[in-house]
């Protein structure tokens, strides 16, 4: 029952306390999200990656801060529960002009939570669902931007003058290479992808205001509207040879949009005073994209992590079939299970490895952090890290059960630990991860076919020339994956191929790539073992072939593709261009997507 008066007059300070703390953290991001323009313009690249690393950070920092305040100036923790009760009001009641509540609430959640006692963690004292609606919500700040704008190009004739008005608008602080002539070609591609379509009374192209930040790009977002066809576009800016600007590319359609959203890539830089118009905006350009994947796109991590905890227990809910251990080969130092039902997999570290794995717990956690801050190319999945999470232990299998108490049993407590009278597993860490097809899985559904199938072989041979191109664009983002084996690589529903296995993973730059000696005797040349001397991070890529090219197929495909992978020439070559601070480019799309 909610108090009917709030007499308490420490709840309000509180509930201020921790609003300006939210204030504060989000008026930081917003500032470091705006300064991605500039960065764009000056083309400070390496800025604008350290950036992106460095925002991932805000948030603990902030929530840390707040909860020292509160216990310091209001000795929050000592507080009794109804007084927490009127904090939660007071609270909602300073949302109701709020531009950003649903990130208001979470970081109420996240400070609460650190403060309150486990079974405290109910509607009555957080905000287990949101309190505040985000509907219509417009910034009135004089001079704010819409969150989108509109342009009516009445006909196709028109529509380079019309997209030639909308990126003047964007007011970009540096030259266009040739605006007229980029325009033309995307009005063009636009025509194109209209055709058999009929001009109606709506014709309209609708563009969020600020453009969307990452690497080297800057990206303009938004739909073309005619009668009730509605088509997702993007249009990708870049710094040409002169360091003027071009239209590099036009993209369309949702499979284009995820490819640009991925959660294989980095986060996006946007300015955005009101983040769930961008989020109910971009919706209906991805509508099977779940809102928490935007969020997370947007670098608004810790809300897109809250809105898939709401999301999987819905499911849960709404669902029976059990935990299992995922198929495919085990890991030696993570544990993986999943739920069939469910599009992910739950991943915990081992306590003990096997040789010869060298490595610790904080070791893999530390690898796990830097795919998370690093530029992931499409090619390495994002993770969302959870402590302490309870699942139904009816829904777990026995067997399951068994695997996590041999391996990794200071993970796992199994108790009523809410007090509901069920029984709960609960994991003390883990990773949850989009689950893939895993590669070794997939080449041997192709197998079972039979390469005498047309389909199986095409989709075999994508795949090995897919592998490969992830293991270059890993390379020009100065990863070396460490640990190549099929089974450490997915596949998503598009074809891609995403690696997913860190625990070996090490920048570029800190390997040597080198070639076998050539043996000095026959004794060395006749030797089974290694026989030479090797260094920890002494990479030798004409040795990999043995473990990826057992089959002659793949084989045949894979060294008519990728046979530089086997030589220490290219990656010794591509780390030093790194060295040099020579940054390639990755683009979110294919070469037949480019204007130019
Ligand atoms: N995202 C995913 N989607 C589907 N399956 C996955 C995913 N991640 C892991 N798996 C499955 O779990 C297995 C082990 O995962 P992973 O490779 O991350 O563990 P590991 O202990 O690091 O492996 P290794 O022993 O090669 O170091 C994989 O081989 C694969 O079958």
């Amino acid at each position: 029952m909610f108090p009917q008066r709030l007499d308490a007059p420490q709840a309000y300070d509180i509930a201020k306390a921790m609003m300006d703390g939210f204030n504060r953290h989000y008026k930081l991001f917003r500032a470091e999200s705006a300064r991605a323009k500039h960065r764009f313009e000056t083309q400070d690249w390496h800025g604008q990656q350290r950036a992106q690393r460095e925002r991932i950070e805000f948030y603990d920092l902030r929530v840390k801060e707040c909860v020292l305040r509160l216990d310091k100036e209001f000795a929050a923790g000592a507080q009794p529960m109804n007084v927490w009760q009127q904090v939660k009001l007071h609270y909602i009641g300073l949302m109701v002009e709020h531009l950003q509540p649903e990130l208001a609430e979470t970081f109420f959640n996240s400070v609460t939570t650190k403060i309150l006692h486990r079974t405290h963690f109910q509607n009555d004292f957080i905000f287990v669902r949101p309190a505040v609606s985000t509907e219509y919500l417009e910034s009135r700040t004089p001079g704010a931007l819409p969150t989108y704008r509109a342009y009516y190009p009445q006909t196709l004739d028109a529509l380079p003058e019309a997209l030639h008005e909308l990126f003047v608008q964007l007011d970009l602080q540096c030259p266009f290479d040739d605006l007229q002539r980029d325009v033309r070609l995307l009005g063009e591609r636009i025509a194109a992808r209209l055709a058999g379509l009929t001009l109606r009374a709506n014709f309209q192209i609708q563009v969020l205001s600020n453009l969307f930040y990452r690497n080297k790009g800057a990206y303009l977002v938004g739909k073309i509207i005619t009668g009730y066809t509605e088509l997702a576009f993007s249009v990708p800016i870049l710094h040409g040879s002169e360091g003027r600007l071009l239209l590099h590319a036009a993209l369309f359609g949702e499979d284009d949009m995820h490819g640009l959203f991925s959660f294989a890539r980095a986060y996006f830089m946007v300015d955005m005073e009101v983040p769930s118009a961008y989020v109910q905006f971009l919706r209906t350009l991805m509508p099977r994209k779940p809102r928490s994947d935007l969020y997370t796109a947007l670098g608004l991590g810790k809300q897109g992590k809250t809105l898939f905890y709401r999301d999987f227990l819905h499911h849960l809910r709404y669902s029976s079939d059990k935990f299992r251990i995922a198929p495919g080969i085990k890991g030696m130092v993570m544990l993986v299970f999943d739920l069939p039902s469910f599009p992910y997999v739950f991943k915990l570290i081992k306590d003990h490895f096997p040789a010869p794995k060298e490595t610790t717990r904080e070791q893999v956690k530390g690898k796990y952090l830097l795919v998370k801050q690093h530029d992931r190319v499409g090619r390495m999945a994002d993770t969302l890290e959870y402590s302490l999470v309870a699942f139904p232990r009816d829904r777990f299998s026995d067997e399951l059960i068994e695997e996590i108490r041999k391996f990794a049993p200071s993970q796992l407590e199994i108790s009523d630990r809410d007090g509901d009278g069920q029984q709960e597993v609960i994991i003390s860490h883990l990773y949850i991860e989009r689950r893939l097809v895993p590669l070794n899985i997939h080449l041997q559904e192709c197998f079972d076919k039979g390469l005498g199938d047309a389909d199986a072989a095409r989709s075999m041979s994508s795949a090995v020339v897919e592998y490969g191109n992830a293991i270059k664009d890993l390379v020009a983002a100065n990863i070396f994956p460490g640990d190549m084996l099929w089974k450490n690589f997915g596949i998503t529903r598009n074809g891609k191929v995403v690696f997913y296995d860190y625990d070996e993973i090490e920048y570029l730059t800190d390997c040597n790539f080198r070639r076998v000696p050539a043996p000095r005797n026959e004794e060395e040349e006749m030797s089974g073992e290694v026989w030479y001397a090797v260094h920890p991070r002494d990479v030798f890529p004409e040795t990999f072939g043995p473990f990826l090219l057992g089959n002659d197929a793949v084989r045949e495909v894979f060294m008519r593709h990728h046979a530089d992978l086997l030589d220490a020439q290219f990656w010794q070559s591509h780390k030093e261009r790194i060295q040099a601070g020579h940054m390639l480019d990755v683009f979110p799309y294919d070469a037949e997507r480019r204007l130019q």
